[in-house]
């Protein structure tokens, strides 16, 4: 499958750069090329006359594509930073005629991007085929930040995922989940001695609070059914965001319409049957607030002075399912596969919870503030795992803007690779491929060093573009984890010893273990 797409893929793009390149050459000769930079007299800016970032000579039509679809295609984080080694921190590649993408790699110029200059870099970049059923402009996590829309939604998700009331909201559910995943594995039926899928498990888990939180019902099955084939379209590249002439034609036969038909389904699957279904429970009632979830808040908003419309709704709860689930799924089972590879890891954080916990049964949201070597597991997890290694942004800015000394315009793509920063050695002197929670462990003495920590903490992203789930995910993370290990002993199956794990990665819509991991649950009295 992944090789009839890339051939696919392969043919339109050199179909795309014939086309383009005569259309280039003697059609469009004044077309300003957005790869060179501005040379300082048209612009009044004080960095227009600095070079634009270096990178790898490409071919006059295709840029850099061939390398983008080659050897970038399966692991992209790693094949950028390995570019970066060649280039520097930031590096910029030509994909087809018109669009240029600057690759970030070190913590220094990411801080410089999202934190200093935040306002130029404050939208995403958008590749073509989220633009689905307007997915793309209904959607928090596509829509520039100047877009009134984006600033209503960041408000709602805010109120619901970061501010005390909305975590209060959630910790009965996110406790009652937990204790609920912990007797699953506990239960005869689980603990008989049969290897587990952590992943399976856990997702099950964490879909069952977002829904929850969110409408108040249990669509776990449903919606996984509905969202994979969706999130598979997505993962593939689009022929048309190199070559933006070729749209009509992969809109008519390519991934496009597969995605249309896909997402059609899931957003009938959220207007038709949950939000029509709390709309008939609550009629003549003023639409009364009885559920304390987000769709209540959705629809107090749906009929206030700033409406939403059902389709914003709708994109709202596929955005936070997509946004919520994968990302804290795939981060729970990364720290229990470093965990069982570092077997004097696992020692120490059990260690933790059963000095702390004693004979306690569950876990409690409140009990996790006593387990710091816990919250250090799951940051140097996301440090060296980070759920979402890339991060796209575009230049707003009119006049565009200097990363790093080098001149980047207004309309290139910025990819911020956050795996790369978790390894930056500028950022980790110590050993920075190693997995040492400790290092997040300081006492009062090292404050200092302790913002800094923050600051080349970057799992997250930063800015007004920062994960809106933040907070909630350093406590449901944690959670969910210390739920797995108290009272638990995990073993390998078939008597693999740890040094013979396969700790390998696989990028798709998140960073995945290349090797889904089984470990067999023990109980401990
Ligand atoms: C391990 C868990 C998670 C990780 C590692 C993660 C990481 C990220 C990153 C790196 C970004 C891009 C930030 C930027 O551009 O600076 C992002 C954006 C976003 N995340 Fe998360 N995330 C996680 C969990 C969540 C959860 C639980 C939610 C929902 C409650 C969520 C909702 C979003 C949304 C809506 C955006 C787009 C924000 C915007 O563009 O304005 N994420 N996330």
């Amino acid at each position: 499958m992944e090789f009839r797409v890339l051939d696919v893929s392969c043919v339109l793009a050199l179909m795309a750069a014939i086309v383009a390149g005569v259309l280039h050459r003697y059609m469009l000769p004044q077309r300003r090329r957005v790869s060179t930079s501005c040379t300082g007299g048209a612009c009044a800016c004080a960095w227009s006359a600095l070079p634009p970032p270096p990178g790898p000579v490409g071919n006059p039509v295709l840029g850099n594509l061939l390398y983008v679809i080659g050897p970038l295609r399966h692991n992209p984080h790693r094949g950028l930073a390995k570019l970066s080694g060649t280039y520097g921190p930031i590096l910029s590649l030509r994909l087809g005629l018109t669009r240029t993408l600057v690759v970030v790699s070190s913590s220094a110029v990411a801080h410089e991007a999202l934190v200093k200059k935040d306002a130029a870099l404050a939208a995403r970049l958008v590749p073509d085929n989220v633009q689905a059923l307007s997915y793309g402009t209904t959607s928090m996590v596509f829509l520039p930040s100047s877009d009134q829309l984006w600033k209503r939604l960041r408000v709602v998700t805010g109120a619901g995922f970061s501010s005390s009331r909305g975590l209060d909201v959630i910790r009965p559910i996110l406790e009652r989940r937990a204790r609920g995943l912990a007797e699953h594995l506990r239960s005869p039926s689980c603990s008989g001695g049969r290897p587990v899928n952590i992943r399976d498990a856990v997702n099950t888990t964490i879909l069952s609070v977002i829904s929850n939180v969110l409408f108040s019902e249990d669509v776990v099955a449903d919606f996984k059914s509905l969202i994979v084939p969706v999130l598979e379209e997505w993962s593939k590249p689009s022929v048309c965001d190199a070559f933006p002439l070729l749209a009509p034609l992969e809109h008519l036969l390519g991934s496009r319409r597969r995605i249309s038909a896909h997402l059609a389904k899931l957003y009938k699957f959220f207007d038709q049957g949950i939000i029509e279904r709390r709309l008939a429970a609550s009629s003549g009632e003023d639409h009364a607030h009885h559920h304390n979830d987000l769709l209540d808040v959705l629809l107090s908003k749906h009929y206030s002075m700033s409406k939403l419309t059902r389709q914003e709704i709708t994109t709202f709860l596929t955005d936070m399912f997509i946004a919520a689930s994968d990302t804290s799924t795939v981060t729970v089972q990364w720290a229990m596969a470093r965990l069982l590879f570092h077997p004097e890891k696992m020692k120490k954080v059990k260690a933790e919870l059963a000095t702390q916990l004693g004979s306690q049964n569950f876990v409690a949201e409140s009990d996790l503030n006593k387990l710091p070597y816990l919250h250090g597991v799951v940051k140097e997890t996301l440090r060296l795992h980070p759920a979402v290694p890339l991060i796209p942004r575009e230049v707003v800015a009119e006049d565009g803007v200097s990363l790093g000394g080098f001149h980047v315009p207004k309309g290139t793509g910025v990819v911020v690779n956050l795996w790369a920063i978790g390894r930056d050695k500028a950022a980790w002197p110590d050993r920075p491929e190693e997995f040492i929670p400790e290092r997040f462990l300081a006492d009062g003495a090292q404050k200092q060093q302790q913002q800094q920590l923050k600051e080349d903490f970057r799992p997250f992203g930063a800015g007004r573009r920062v994960c809106p789930g933040t907070d909630y995910t350093m406590r449901s993370v944690p959670l969910l984890l210390a739920s797995l290990l108290h009272k638990i002993q995990w073993v390998l199956p078939d008597g693999l010893k740890p040094e013979d794990m396969d700790l390998g990665d696989r990028y798709g819509t998140v960073l995945n273990l290349a090797t889904p991991l089984h470990a067999v649950p023990v109980i401990m009295c």
